[in-house]
């Protein structure tokens, strides 16, 4: 979070001045272990995001049927919340064309029977023809049918897509500070995002797809069983080995894009850093590139050589899918032959048979495909709605009880907090009052835990112990985001957003597009951002990002006038400024100080400064010195270095490294 307190302790650091803990490290290996492929990134094959990938290759007929009921009312319940005049009709009419299809099959029966009836051809074409109208009519209902399921299914899927993705930025947004910490919290979160909501746009198509192909199965049967029950024994006879071949191929392209996939992510690791603006010129000064295009050469043959078995098993497994399928439709068909010898079935319901067995063989192979597909990709959408009903759980504090407008006092007493999986606290009993119109700083050591004191004050922590009173009143009585908007924070890392300069400074009330401009110029003022913002061609409507055209590159110092100026900007009766102008130089350091917290601080404001650069809290109304989670000293100024404690030490060893060097200037 900061620069060292002491530019670096070592045995001439003056007694009475804390050492960080320090641990000792052994000498690295010779060389670094690598995976079977000889690549570095071999770990990220189990990663987050590989979780489900090829799940549908293990799982078995029997637990994808099993599961498939499950998956439709999932999705189901989604699309009904989503749309359900979109979903009513996207049912019924699926219902309905599936319908036309036998329909259209037992029509085509009724043509073949009268073609192939006795008498002269143009009678037997005309008793035909009123059957053709039939089909032809039936046909076209089926097409109106199909184009309205269509219709309603580019309404419904991207409304579930938008719903589920806001649902999700909704939560991930606002979860607890502490929960963002995780580090499963996060895959879990990536992986929802990167495959959950991707996997959610496709679904609905797939589960329609399959209801589909189910139905046109379910139809065919019936209408076999009309023209003759004996035929039912020969559909699965022709459909079976279809199926079965269909199966080994989709378990054998799951099994190959597994690996296929965890290659992909690792190769697109080294795109990533060969092509990131962020990395571009560290590479180039290190001469990096040659490593990573090494590694990125050596992963690409890989994955060509997976692209190529994957291929070659597919046309393999599709020739023993044609081979098998055939001779399951020779034995259909030789057995059809004996039916028709033996007159047990009339010519025309022969006819009508074939036809019936072809249709339901590309419907058996649809539907095993899409099964698989509905199976594997269900599982990422379910790991989707699983994380969101965890985020749920996770949001912060809702009492009904917002923080005040305007706060007098806020009083800390004998507050500790120990982050989630620590085992030592971060703050040790810190008691303190901070006052409006004051301006309180905060030193010590790094990790002496004072950006946790001051996490918890912007109510982004809560308390393990202690309490933490807003002008008398609980904090853990109040809402926390009404708490978090009466604070604002600024850090030392900034968020750089990528928007324009204005938008930069009103995102911090809540709004990219609107803003006070008086308040605007005020705040840019006061910051330093203002010398900044009027260097940029286009000034307030700037764009400080690079990667967009014309957008404009701020240095870590320009930044952090725009942080400060975003933080003013709020106007909240709190103000953190958690070591803000550490990357400033020490002019608009200096500028800053005067600014905020020396001459024109707001008299109904709370101030906090944490810094390591002591000169800068001389004036501040008072000092708290931290040091391993506790407060050790507390005082101004002038009372610390009358102390002769740990304060008075820091601050002489500081002003020792500057008295020594530095020439008779006067400062401006
Ligand atoms: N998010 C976190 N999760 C777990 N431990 C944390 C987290 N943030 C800080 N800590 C630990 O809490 C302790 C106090 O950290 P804190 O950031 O409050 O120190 P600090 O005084 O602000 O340090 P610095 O001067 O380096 O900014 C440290 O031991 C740190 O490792």
């Amino acid at each position: 979070m900061s620069a060292p307190l002491n530019s670096s302790p070592t045995d001439e650091t003056p007694a009475g001045v804390p050492r960080p803990r320090e641990k000792s490290l052994g000498l690295p290996p010779a060389s670094l272990e690598t995976d079977i492929d000889g690549d570095i990134t071999g770990d990220l094959k189990e990663a987050y995001w590989s979780v489900y990938d090829g799940a549908a290759a293990s799982a078995t007929v029997g637990q994808i049927l099993g599961r498939l009921p499950r998956i439709v009312r999932q999705v189901g319940r989604l699309a009904w919340a989503t749309d359900r005049w979109a979903t009513v009709r996207l049912v019924v009419m699926q219902l309905a064309s599936a319908a036309m299809l036998a329909f259209g099959l037992v029509a085509t029966v009724g043509v073949v029977q009268h073609v192939v009836a006795a008498g002269p051809t143009p009678d037997r074409i005309r008793a035909a023809a009123p059957q053709l109208v039939v089909v032809v009519v039936v046909l076209s209902i089926r097409a109106l049918l199909e184009y309205g399921v269509s219709v309603a299914q580019a309404r419904l899927t991207p409304k579930i897509r938008t719903a589920l993705e806001r649902e999700f930025l909704e939560l991930t947004a606002h979860v607890r500070l502490e929960v963002v910490d995780n580090a499963d919290w996060h895959d879990e979160a990536y992986r929802a995002r990167d495959r959950g909501l991707f996997y959610a746009r496709q679904i609905v198509g797939q589960i329609i797809t399959l209801a589909s192909s189910l139905l046109g199965l379910v139809g065919t049967a019936g209408v076999i069983t009309v023209l003759h029950p004996l035929l039912i024994a020969l559909l699965p006879l022709s459909v079976l080995p279809v199926g079965a071949a269909a199966v080994s191929a989709a378990r054998a392209r799951f099994h190959s894009f597994k690996r296929w996939n965890a290659l992909q992510r690792r190769v697109n690791v080294f795109s990533w850093l060969l092509l990131d603006r962020d990395s571009a010129a560290e590479l180039r000064s290190d001469t990096a590139q040659h490593a990573l295009l090494a590694e990125h050469h050596r992963l690409s043959e890989h994955i060509a050589d997976e692209d190529t078995r994957l291929g070659l098993s597919s046309a393999r497994l599709s020739l023993i899918g044609q081979a098998v399928g055939g001779i399951g439709t020779g034995i259909t068909y030789v057995a059809l032959c004996a039916m028709l010898i033996n007159e047990w079935l009339p010519l025309a319901a022969g006819a009508g048979a074939v036809l019936a067995i072809q249709s339901s063989r590309s419907s058996m192979t649809q539907a095993v495909q899409v099964a698989h597909l509905v199976y594997e990709h269900a599982m990422w959408v379910d790991d989707l709605l699983r994380f969101q009903d965890k985020c749920r759980k996770l949001l912060p504090r809702r009492t009904g009880l917002t923080a005040p407008a305007a706060v007098k006092e806020i009083q800390l007493r004998d507050v500790s907090y120990t982050y989630p999986g620590s085992e030592t606290s971060a703050l040790d009993g810190v008691s303190m009052t901070l006052r409006a119109g004051t301006t309180v700083a905060f030193v010590g050591l790094n990790g002496s835990g004072k950006s946790t004191a001051s996490r918890l004050i912007a109510g982004l922590h809560d308390p393990s112990k202690g309490v933490i009173l807003w002008d008398g009143v609980d904090v853990m009585d109040m809402d926390s985001e009404s708490v978090q908007s009466q604070v604002a924070t600024v850090l030392q890392d900034p968020v750089h957003f990528p928007f324009p300069a204005l938008a930069n400074l009103t995102v911090s009330r809540g709004t990219l597009t609107e803003a006070i401009p008086e308040r605007a110029l005020a705040a840019a003022r006061a910051s330093g951002a203002e010398a900044v913002i009027a260097s940029l061609p286009s000034t307030w409507r700037a764009v400080l990002s690079k990667r967009f055209r014309d957008g404009q590159e701020l240095s870590g110092g320009q930044w952090a006038k725009i942080a400060v100026g975003r933080g003013l900007y709020k106007e909240a009766p709190v103000l953190l400024l958690d070591e803000p102008t550490a990357s400033m130089d020490p002019k608009a350091e200096h500028a800053v100080y005067q600014a905020v917290l020396r001459g024109e601080h707001r008299a109904d404001r709370i101030t906090v400064l944490i810094s390591h650069r002591l000169a800068s809290v001389v004036d501040c109304h008072m000092i708290y010195v931290f040091d391993q989670g506790r407060i050790i000293e507390s005082g101004t100024h002038h009372e610390l270095m009358k102390l002769g404690g740990e304060y008075a030490s820091m601050f002489a060893l500081q002003a020792a490294g500057y008295l020594a060097s530095a020439p008779e200037t006067e400062v401006r």
